[in-house]
């Protein structure tokens, strides 16, 4: 037996620990704290199974093995109940399920398929110079095959990276990224033409809303679209498309807080082509500054172009504070990819994209902690991208126990198998928080993301009291859940 003075070392160390990390000073109500005795008592229940029976536990496995597993834990249940806030970190043309893409969108009249120039099949809805042939409605191709079913699933693995043996598909992150990049060329036309352009965003804010999202910021390059009249709608066409896609979804779904554009373009356009979309951003800041709030570069950050190379020239919207920048999307230490980090603030950006490299800049985190620079996590988006092959190794965990700032993002959840944010959930609460964490966690990082969203003061008041009263149905669904037990 050890003394009562070890003892005593003991739980102080334990106390502080836990007072420092994320959730650790969130306040349960009794009502709270009898859900959350539930909570913990399945979470801990499944990692001890873990512990013992290695070779099953879903949180520790590559999502492409574990989706099936985790779509029957109740833990994941209870997850795609929670409140979820706003999701803060979305590619929207990857943000649909490829499943609802392929039996909605490709069943239209009006998509057609060709083959790209560079030798991959890509969407077509107007007429594009990409076309190496002439495009086929691919309903008449559907039309033709003698396996329907075969001849979706083979639609379908043009825009999703799915497969039974990611290990050896994808071997190294190159490979991936490779792979990765085509997608969004296959998909992007569906966003040239406004018919298809509104209903997969339409999707987009009802699969999210389905899921507990009530907020979202999309990172977007928001060009311009030809309707059904073949009239070119321009960005500040797009930007009034937009809300009223917005509004009348918001009518519909009265919980549905809005949205908000970041201006994502790729970080190796050209110099004309890249200077073109800074001002077209700067425009469209200018005359809807409620919608579009900021500004990012994006593209696999390890083969691109430095942040320390853009300094001078968007000087303009450093000064106004309006960058989410990627950065530190990378295993290297000290590279350009990893330094990105240090460019991102000292060019004053609001938010990091991923900030995986993080945890190896004392520097760095404690600057972001003491400037509330919130860091977006992706955790499927880290793995299936190959940085991390057991999200129990994420560094997020980490970031927990230091309580950086820290909200949770699904990135291209349809470009992986997935739908919504609750699968990148379930592997935040289950792979990298402390087994000894519940509510106190899941709601810190629910309020996180309405903290370090974008929304005015106004807006965020808003936003909390109605999350509120979101959080205080899960608690009641939550409790009824245990008491079923
Ligand atoms: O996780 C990511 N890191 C960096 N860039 C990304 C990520 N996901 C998507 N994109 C980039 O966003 C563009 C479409 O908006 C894609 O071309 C891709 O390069």
């Amino acid at each position: 037996m050890p003394s009562a003075d070890y003892e005593e070392a003991r739980n102080n160390i334990i106390k502080a620990e836990e007072s420092i990390r994320t959730g650790g000073n969130i306040y349960l109500s009794p009502r709270e704290l009898e859900a959350d005795k539930f909570l913990l008592n399945m979470k801990q229940k499944a990692i001890h199974k873990g512990i013992q029976d290695s070779a099953s536990y879903a949180p520790s496995m590559h999502f492409f093995h574990a989706k099936p597993l985790i779509e029957q834990d109740p833990i994941f249940k209870i997850i795609q109940k929670l409140p979820k806030g706003g999701l803060l970190h979305l590619h929207s043309t990857a943000g649909v399920s490829s499943e609802w893409v392929i039996k909605n969108l490709t069943y239209r009249n009006d998509v057609l398929i060709c083959n790209h120039k560079d030798g991959f099949h890509m969407f077509v809805a107007v007429p594009s110079e990409l076309c190496a042939n002439e495009a086929v409605p691919v309903n008449k191709l559907r039309a033709r095959a003698t396996n329907k079913t075969a001849f979706d699933e083979s639609l379908e693995s043009l825009i999703n990276l799915y497969t039974h043996q990611p290990e050896l598909d994808y071997p190294d992150i190159n490979t991936v990224w490779e792979k990765f990049e085509i997608m969004f060329s296959v998909i992007d036309g569906i966003f040239d033409y406004l018919p298809t352009y509104i209903a997969y965003h339409q999707q987009l804010l009802q699969e999210l809303y389905e899921d507990n999202v009530m907020y979202l910021e999309i990172r977007t390059e928001m060009g311009g679209v030809i309707d059904q009249n073949g009239k070119h709608l321009n960005s500040q066409d797009m930007a009034e498309v937009i809300l009223k896609l917005v509004d009348d979804f918001k009518q519909d779904h009265p919980l549905f807080i809005g949205v908000k554009v970041i201006i994502a373009i790729l970080r190796d356009y050209d110099e004309h082509a890249f200077d073109e979309k800074v001002e077209r951003f700067l425009d469209l800041r200018k005359k809807y500054p409620d919608l579009v709030v900021g500004f990012d570069l994006v593209g696999q950050e390890d083969l691109g172009r430095p942040l320390a190379s853009y300094v001078e020239k968007l000087k303009n919207i450093s000064d106004n504070g309006r960058f989410f920048f990627h950065a530190g999307e990378t295993n290297f230490f000290n590279t350009d990819a990893d330094v990105n980090l240090i460019d991102a603030l000292l060019m004053n950006t609001k938010r990091i994209g991923h900030g995986y490299s993080l945890y190896k800049h004392p520097v760095l985190w404690e600057a972001f902690k003491k400037k509330e620079i919130a860091i977006e996590i992706s955790p499927i988006s880290n793995q299936v991208l190959h940085l991390v092959q057991d999200l129990r190794n994420h560094p997020a965990a980490f970031y927990i126990s230091e309580n950086v700032p820290i909200v949770i993002a699904n990135d291209d959840p349809g470009f992986w198998n997935a739908k919504g944010l609750s699968y990148d959930f379930y592997y935040a609460f289950m792979a990298f928080t402390p087994a000894d964490s519940g509510l106190q966690v899941l709601k810190q990082l629910a309020w996180n993301s309405l903290k370090y969203s974008a929304m005015t003061q106004k807006e965020k008041i808003n936003a909390t009291n109605q999350f509120k009263a979101s959080w205080d149905k899960f608690i009641d669904y939550v409790l009824g859940f245990g008491r079923k037990l």
